[in-house]
């Protein structure tokens, strides 16, 4: 049986997802629709999608399944379009939007009409946008959420399942309310702290040049999120607005409890704050891929000598094992190495050191 699938969105989620359905089932059609013609022209260019669809009515007429690949708020004005025209009367609609509350309320226009609509969220993805960026393993280990709500059949729960199963995900199905309390505390307010660290670097950096310069390294690792789409955090801030006020309050009493400890140089308070972090952060699992993606780093001790790193990036290159980054730090402290290669995947890392090995001596440590 021929299986259609028409994706809104044809950005880094709606055409990862449409490389990995397609991985699994090729026999698949793959329609894609999006507002940005240049983006889905590009989409068809690489072959991520069959079809363009000039509309979404026409895209959706014959679709089986529907995903909705969008900014959060504009997916509430396409499910409202999806609700007044001639669907497929078994069609599957589902989004891959980072809040759920309010679009699974929203939904309430296509379950109105006996159209079943599966709130999804792969939580996986990178701080690119674009169809360019996307890739087939994105989601590879990673969460897939499912916020169903209670009229969704079992069945229908299965077929979308199935057809992601190129994925490579873990679903979990949890509620709308859930989803957005879980991906408030461990992506939503993340990002928002990582942009205030980025701010308040910014701001000593008009009276202190110095900042900038010493901001490599660390500093640019722990605040790459920073550097996400603005306009798609906008909405998911907007869109997780409850949620994310609790939040900041329980973070700034956190941090006031920090100063305190601080004032009253309350050694053993901060010495437990510090331990207690580690023990917990020591703990979570390190092969399941989260929100915020892991780096996959390796760091290679290498001689200081001419073409040395072209040498190295040559070994991958003869054995075709990507990589996403590389890069020189100056210190050596902790980590005995000082040239950086960031992979996409552990399997990949696990690949680049068994070639390094292969072709070198050099000395290779494993990131964190
Ligand atoms: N970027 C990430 O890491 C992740 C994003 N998400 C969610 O997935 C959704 C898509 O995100 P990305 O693919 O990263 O964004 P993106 O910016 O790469 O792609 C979004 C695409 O939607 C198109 N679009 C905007 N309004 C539209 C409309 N009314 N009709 C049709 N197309 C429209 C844009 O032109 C763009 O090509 C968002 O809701 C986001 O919250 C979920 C997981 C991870
Ligand atoms: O790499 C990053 O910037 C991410 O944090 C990826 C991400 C962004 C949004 C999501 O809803 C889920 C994952």
């Amino acid at each position: 049986m021929e299986v259609r699938v028409f994706i809104i969105g044809m950005g880094l989620i709606g055409g990862s997802l449409a490389l990995s359905i397609k991985s699994a089932h090729p026999n698949t059609t793959m329609i894609g629709y999006d507002i940005n013609q240049d983006e889905l022209k590009m989409a068809k260019k690489l072959g991520v999608v069959d079809e363009i669809a000039e509309k979404i009515a026409i895209g959706a007429r014959n679709a089986d399944f529907i995903f909705i690949a969008a900014p959060v708020n504009e997916t509430e004005a396409i499910m409202m379009e999806l609700s007044e025209i001639p669907l497929k009367t078994n069609v599957i609609i589902t989004d891959t939007g980072s809040t759920k509350g309010k679009i699974v309320s929203s939904a309430a226009c296509l379950r109105e009409k006996n159209i079943t609509f599966i709130g999804g969220h792969p939580m996986a993805g990178s701080h690119k946008s674009g169809v360019f960026a996307a890739k087939s393993i994105l989601f590879e280990n990673a969460f897939y959420l499912l916020t169903p709500t209670e009229d969704v059949q079992e069945t229908h729960i299965e077929s979308l399942k199935r057809l992601l199963g190129g994925t490579k995900a873990k679903f979990l199905l949890i509620s709308a309310e859930e989803h957005d309390y879980l991906t408030g505390v461990i992506s939503h307010l993340p990002h928002l702290i990582a942009a205030s660290i980025v701010h308040q670097a910014e701001k000593s950096s008009r009276s202190q040049e110095l900042v900038s310069r010493l901001a490599a390294g660390g500093f640019r690792d722990i605040t790459r999120i920073a550097s996400s789409s603005p306009q798609m955090w906008r909405d998911i801030l907007l869109h997780n607005k409850t949620v994310m006020i609790d939040l900041l309050e329980e973070w700034k009493n956190e941090m006031d409890a920090v100063q305190n400890m601080l004032v009253h140089e309350n050694s053993q308070a901060i010495f437990d704050y510090f331990h207690i972090a580690k023990q917990f952060r020591d703990l979570l699992p390190s092969k399941e891929k989260g929100a915020i993606p892991a780096f996959y780093d390796l760091f290679v001790d290498i001689p200081d000598y001419p073409g040395v790193i072209s040498e190295i990036t040559g070994f991958l290159a003869k054995e075709n094992i990507s990589i996403t980054n590389i890069r020189i730090i100056e210190t050596r402290e902790e980590v005995y190495g000082i040239l950086v290669i960031s992979f996409q995947s552990e399997s990949d890392r696990q690949l680049g050191i068994e070639c390094i090995r292969k072709y070198s001596n050099f000395d290779i440590t494993v990131g964190p």
